[in-house]
């Protein structure tokens, strides 16, 4: 066995001790309605929430394969991407019986605005954007910021390089600075099938996720990576779009080269939301050293004395690009808040 298969049992088993911590605690609360099948149940063991059901979970085991699952009445909601400790039963279903720690959750607003969780255990959410349609200026930095704020590390890519080359190439240009500051960056054409491996090489070992705005060829990509899966373009652009039940469509696939990516429309809509200023600094990683540093506490970074931000700009350790961008970004979450 390898030295990663091991340490990934292990810290399996210990999760699966403080899950079962949290069940019997639950469980002392709780009536169990299952509790005359249980004969018939074999012992937990881990899967992964591979898609939703109403009140039925479609659970992956280790070997891949998928069980259908009830969930005991008493565990809080479960979204694609958890992963849970589950007890087969003979008929090939199972019953879900506690939800394992989440190492990230992407939140969405429901239709009355409350962040709910849609998807978990997410390593990287993948940023496209094109040469076609041409990204605002400030678009990456907004994705980023967002992405930034869920703990989830981003990445970017850059798809549709065979149009364009000229404007493809002043976007590689943009990107390298984005390189510097340390993301990783991708330039793909799923037209001209480029940059595909550095995908599927990026998505190792990995649950990504795609956002981006629409047109940039996320399905494309989605496909040329899943060419076996069902996924067709434009499947997505109907009647699930407009639905505000979203987030029961999200779907884990896992990919022939190993690797996962959890794709429905409400994960790709993805937004700044409801951030606030100093969330949206942290989001600029090259300011993090410098946040906590102006004179004034509540500075705004915006024309106050004393700004670390701005004198580290006039020193030219930070991008005035950047630095700009974020002035943008900030007037605009004041607006919409005011
Ligand atoms: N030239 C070129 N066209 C591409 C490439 N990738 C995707 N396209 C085209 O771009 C259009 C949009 O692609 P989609 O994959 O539907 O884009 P999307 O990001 O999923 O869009 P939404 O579903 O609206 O969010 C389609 O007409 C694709 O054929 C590429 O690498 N090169
Ligand atoms: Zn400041």
């Amino acid at each position: 066995m390898s030295p990663r298969k091991l340490s990934r049992q292990q810290r399996w088993r210990i999760e699966k001790i403080q899950a079962e911590r949290a069940r019997r605690a639950e469980r002392r609360e709780t009536n169990d309605h299952h509790r005359e099948a249980e004969g018939a149940l074999e012992d937990e063991r881990p899967g992964r929430v591979m898609a939703h059901f109403g009140h039925r979970l479609e659970v992956a085991d280790e070997a891949g394969e998928r069980h259908l699952c009830h969930l005991r009445a008493n565990l809080d909601a479960l979204v694609t991407g958890d992963r849970v400790s589950w007890r087969p039963a003979s008929d090939g279903s199972g019953v879900v019986e506690a939800r394992l720690e989440r190492s990230s959750t992407l939140e969405r607003p429901d239709s009355r605005g409350r962040l709910r969780p849609v998807a978990a255990n997410i390593d990287r959410i993948m940023i496209v954007f094109a040469a076609e349609p041409e990204p605002h200026p400030n678009l990456i930095d907004r994705y980023l910021v967002a992405a930034e704020a869920t703990g989830i590390t981003p990445a970017l890519i850059l798809n549709k390089v065979d149009l364009l080359p000229e404007r493809a190439s002043r976007l590689h240009e943009l990107l390298n600075d984005y390189q510097r500051l340390g993301y990783d960056v991708i330039s793909a054409s799923v037209r001209s099938d480029h940059g595909l491996e550095d995908l599927h090489q990026a998505l190792l070992e990995r649950t990504a996720v795609f956002v981006g705005q629409s047109g940039v060829g996320k399905s494309s990509l989605i496909n040329a990576l899943l060419p076996d899966e069902q996924l067709r373009i434009g499947e997505l652009s109907g009647e699930h779009r407009k639905g505000t039940h979203t987030t029961t469509t999200a779907r884990l696939y896992p990919l022939p080269a190993g690797g996962q990516l959890i794709d429905s429309p409400g994960i790709r809509e993805f937004g700044l939301g409801h951030l606030d200023e100093h969330q949206v600094a942290e989001g600029f990683i090259e300011f993090r050293p410098y946040l906590g540093h102006c004179r004034f506490r509540d500075c705004h970074h915006d024309r106050e004395p004393g700004c670390a931000l701005r004198e580290a700009v006039e020193r030219g350790e930070i991008a005035s690009s950047r630095f700009e961008s974020f002035q943008h970004i900030i007037r605009e979450l004041a607006t919409s808040t005011r």
